[in-house]
């Protein structure tokens, strides 16, 4: 972000036009939500002060009742030049309708004092509607972890110039309300993540066969039930043949589903096979460790859920060529970092080193999806809805998955379209649904897409 700002600045911009452009921008949205209620704003030391200093200038150019709080100084020279620049009143406390938290954003460096904290506390209390300008103060920008205990919730945050990492990442997205971006000329900053947007899915070709749109083969274990629902969701993924290799042949299986019990080695040296998926139903037994290995020496696209990330250890990866790609969990997720020996609390950093060292794309599932390549890339899904924590919804989204790398999908494709149809469906599916209800929703997510 830093080098975003710098690479304009280079060009000719300064940091105070950036600060104007950015404090206009916020000012228009604060405008809108106060509906000529008074403001107080909360100015801070650093640049994200400046931008208080700007947005109140704003409101108060356009009429509204503004007074700032500034427990500190400006310590930089655009927010002295900001302050400069404002002649309105300001205040030891406020009260009434719109907070505006300035005191810190992207430069937070440690916890609040409590004499800020308290203060930030009683602002929040003493306002209806609480609006951050870029990060909630205390909130650290790149982990999304607050650094204070008992920060105020939010109704609205404005990011300025680019979403930050913490905008998307528990806890701090559940503390900021809406988000809202303002933009301030700065386009794509280079290693950040991208955000997962609406997928478009092609049609088949007119002249596409089942086998052209790929036959994903989707290896059962003791728990039937998982990988039927996998099945089931892999059906409405754009995958041309879904086939279930299983000890035995289930009860209640659709239709359509065709199902291989012969041995597996024999089952999967099947030359048709476009991808592969292992692990919803499989259980950790021997039996459970055997299949896995098997889909493993095939060395073609695969997925990895459940138990099969419990079970894999990076031995097990030594011989593969072919794109893989691991859905965990949190819990999961803790469990792959220990068995590749990546320790500490940096989240996203780990993410990376997982997908390096594993050579998979790491589709870290939960309320802050996200997609790690071992290229470095990462993707950041937009929050879906809560109703999504109910089990086999997992068992739904790595059906989905293998489904669009059976397809033919580069896999951080396949992980990133998935999760948006998936994210769809629930929208589409309403509240207290089933992951049955869930799959019944996907053609009309798919539909979205075409
Ligand atoms: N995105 C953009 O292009 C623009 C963003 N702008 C805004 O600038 C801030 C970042 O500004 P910066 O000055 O780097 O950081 P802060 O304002 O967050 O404050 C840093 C300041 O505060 C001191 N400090 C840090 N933590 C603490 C603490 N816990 N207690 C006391 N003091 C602390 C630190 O030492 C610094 O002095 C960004 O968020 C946007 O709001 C600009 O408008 C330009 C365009």
């Amino acid at each position: 972000m830093r080098a975003a700002e710098q690479s304009l600045i280079d060009g000719g911009e300064t940091v105070e036009s950036l600060m104007d452009c950015a404090g206009k921008g916020a000012a228009e949205w604060v405008w809108r939500v106060a509906g000529g209620r008074s403001v107080t704003v909360l100015c801070g030391p650093g640049n994200n002060g400046g931008d208080g200093y700007v947005i109140a200038r704003e409101l108060l150019r356009r009429g509204l009742p503004v007074s700032i709080v500034a427990p500190l100084e400006p310590a930089t020279d655009a927010a002295r030049a900001a302050r400069a620049a404002y002649h309105g009143p300001f205040a030891e406390m406020g009260k009434g309708g719109v907070f505006v938290d300035c005191l810190f954003g992207s430069g937070l460096g440690r916890p609040l004092s409590d004499e800020l904290a308290a203060l930030v506390c009683r602002l929040a209390e003493d306002h209806a509607t609480r609006v951050a300008i870029d990060l909630p103060s205390g909130i650290e920008s790149d982990s999304g972890q607050p650094l204070n205990d008992g920060l105020p919730d939010y109704d609205l945050t404005i990011s300025l110039g680019a979403w930050k990492y913490a905008h998307w990442l528990m806890p701090a997205m559940q503390a900021m309300g809406e988000r809202r971006l303002v933009d301030i000329g700065i386009g794509r900053v280079a290693d950040a993540g991208t955000m997962i947007r609406r997928p478009h899915l092609p049609t088949p070709a007119r002249d596409a066969h089942k086998y052209t749109r790929g036959l994903l083969a989707i290896v059962g274990g003791a728990m039937p039930g998982a990988a039927m629902l996998a099945c089931r969701a892999a059906a409405h993924g754009g995958a041309g043949y879904i086939k279930l290799f299983a000890d035995h042949h289930p009860q209640c299986a659709p239709d359509e589903l065709v199902i291989d019990t012969s041995p597996l080695e024999h089952a999967l040296a099947d030359r048709r096979i476009a991808a592969l998926l292992v692990g919803p139903g499989l259980t950790r037994d021997d039996a459970a460790q055997h299949r896995l290995s098997a889909v493993l020496a095939r060395d073609l696209p695969t997925v990895l859920d459940a138990d099969a990330l419990v079970l894999l250890r990076p031995a097990m990866l030594a011989a593969r060529t072919a794109p893989l790609i691991l859905t965990p969990h949190s819990g999961e997720l803790a469990q792959l970092f220990s068995a590749f020996g990546i320790e500490g609390e940096d989240r996203i950093g780990h993410l990376h080193e997982l997908a390096r060292k594993s050579g998979a794309v790491v589709a870290a599932k939960g309320p802050d999806t996200l997609v790690a390549a071992p290229d470095g890339e990462l993707r950041i899904a937009r929050p879906a809805p809560s109703w999504l924590s109910t089990a086999g919804t997992g068992d739904v989204l790595a059906g989905l998955i293998a489904s669009r790398l059976a397809n033919g999908a580069a896999p951080v494709d396949a992980a990133a379209q998935a999760i948006w149809l998936h994210g769809e469906a629930a929208h589409q599916a309403g509240p207290v649904f089933t992951p049955s209800d869930l799959v019944r929703s996907l053609a009309g997510a798919y539909a979205a897409c075409l």
